[in-house]
């Protein structure tokens, strides 16, 4: 038996483009993902989350699940579009829904969690020069998070400033794969700027309002690259690959720099660092009080010279998740020594980790989920090994409370403990989810 600190927090979390439905109601107005996914061709059979697990009005339901389970804390992230419909233009009563989630949290005693930024730019963000391609979206966000905290401030103990940087710059500017989809590395860069400038100045903001009992993080998607071979170029691949998933964001957060060999690598493609202005670094990486880590899997890459990133990615030996993404619990314990090592001896959370697999209710009314319960054990395995070497992690927050909209994929991919029948709305909670309970309850694993 493997027993976790005593103090330990078991989570589960979600978002809100992803999970909340009602994008018309009670003052919303679209963001990036809404235009998005209403796009021809962009989501899996058009899939957007217009209803989602319409959680805006089940929230009540959903949090009786969440003490079903026994959770400790549920991260959830805070829809901007309805906080700020409009430039400027505050809107009450978008933030009384997290005012009704948040009292029926703490009427059960779960610790809110909550990621300020998980991706829906409003529109009108989008409109006014590209969203966080204009320098402007720094102020706009300050205004967001400021608005947060004077309401919130005191009753959410944990804030997340914004989920996976990597997602809402390198995938949805340069990649195009995630709203708004561009396809200009440039723009990537940019917007990777513009988001951990913003983050930056929204811990600023957080700190000179001196909100007693609450913490400030961010939560960062790592990916461990391993080179192929001993080969010195595969190892060159391994460099570059760690660096366009990883060291482009941990070292301004942690050392006030970019790395030398990605400015070096990039300049050949985007010229001009200019968007990068006096003082910048300085902003980024004032001191934060954790780091969120989101994890599911790494990369294993060989050089290849044609490839921007001289890397190309070669398949891992393990078995693979619905989303292909091979399954390599090992790779989150190197990831979380490295981590201590190289960037941060602050608390660490592990914000996300989970897995999607082919889940279909049987006969008899259940979800018999083995896959995504090894997957879970294994990786708390490796988590469980990092703390007993005196390891600063914290928490475990299961990646997902519930199947949700899984962004271009739409419904398609399942990632919840607890299974939604799309069509009935019907929550039902997987075996993951009642071993889950046994776990948090015995503090444990076997
Ligand atoms: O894909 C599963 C989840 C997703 O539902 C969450 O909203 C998001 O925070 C999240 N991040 C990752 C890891 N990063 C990633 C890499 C490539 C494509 C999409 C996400 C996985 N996930």
């Amino acid at each position: 038996m493997i027993k976790f600190p005593k103090d330990f927090l078991w989570g589960t979390a979600t978002s809100s483009y992803q999970i909340e439905g009602a994008v018309n109601e009670d003052g919303r107005t679209p963001s990036i993902w809404d235009t998005f996914s209403k796009t021809e061709g962009k989501t899996y059979n058009g899939h957007t989350g217009d209803v989602a697990c319409d959680h805006y009005h089940r929230y009540k339901e959903d949090v009786e699940i969440l003490k079903e389970i026994g959770v400790k804390a549920y991260r959830f992230s805070i829809a901007w579009p309805r906080i700020f419909p409009e430039e400027g233009k505050y809107n009450p009563k978008g933030m009384d829904f997290y005012k009704r989630l948040i009292d029926e949290l703490l009427k059960k005693d779960i610790m809110p969690t909550a990621t300020i930024y998980h991706w829906d730019l409003p529109q009108w963000a989008y409109d006014k020069g590209g969203g966080w391609l204009n320098r402007d979206s720094v102020k706009w966000y300050v205004e967001y998070a400021t608005k947060l905290f004077e309401e919130l401030g005191d009753v959410i103990p944990l804030w997340i400033t914004h989920n996976e940087p990597w997602c809402s710059s390198i995938l949805s500017y340069g990649i195009g794969e995630h709203a708004p989809g561009h396809k200009n590395y440039r723009e990537a860069l940019i917007a990777a700027h513009h988001i951990l400038l913003s983050h930056g100045e929204a811990v600023k903001a957080f700190r000179e309002m001196n909100i007693k009992g609450s913490k400030i993080g961010i939560t960062l998607n790592l990916t461990p690259a391993y080179p192929a071979s001993e080969k010195e170029e595969d190892k060159l691949a391994a460099q570059y690959a760690d660096g366009f998933a990883n060291r482009w964001f941990l070292d301004p957060i942690f050392k006030g720099n970019y790395p030398e060999d990605m400015m070096e690598l990039y300049s050949k493609i985007i010229g001009e660092f200019d968007f990068i202005k006096e003082g910048d670094l300085e902003t980024i990486s004032v001191p934060i009080d954790f780091l969120g880590v989101n994890y599911y899997t790494r990369s294993i890459v060989k050089y290849n010279e044609d490839s921007m990133l001289k890397a190309e990615n070669v398949p891992g030996p393990g078995k693979r998740t619905e989303m292909g993404w091979e399954i390599s619990p090992e790779s989150l314990y190197d990831l979380l020594k490295r981590l201590d090592r190289e960037y941060t001896k602050l608390p660490m959370y592990i914000t996300e980790n989970g897995a999607a697999f082919k889940d279909e209710v049987t006969e008899d009314g259940r979800v018999h989920d083995d896959e995504r319960i090894e997957y879970i054990k294994e990786h708390l395995k490796a988590a469980a090994k990092f703390i007993g070497e005196g390891g600063n992690l914290k928490g475990y927050f299961v990646w997902s409370l519930m199947d949700n909209f899984e962004w271009a994929h739409g419904y398609s991919k399942r990632f919840g403990i607890v299974y939604v029948d799309y069509e009935t709305q019907k929550r039902i909670l997987k075996d993951s989810a009642l071993w889950y309970k046994e776990v948090i309850q015995k503090n444990s694993i076997e």
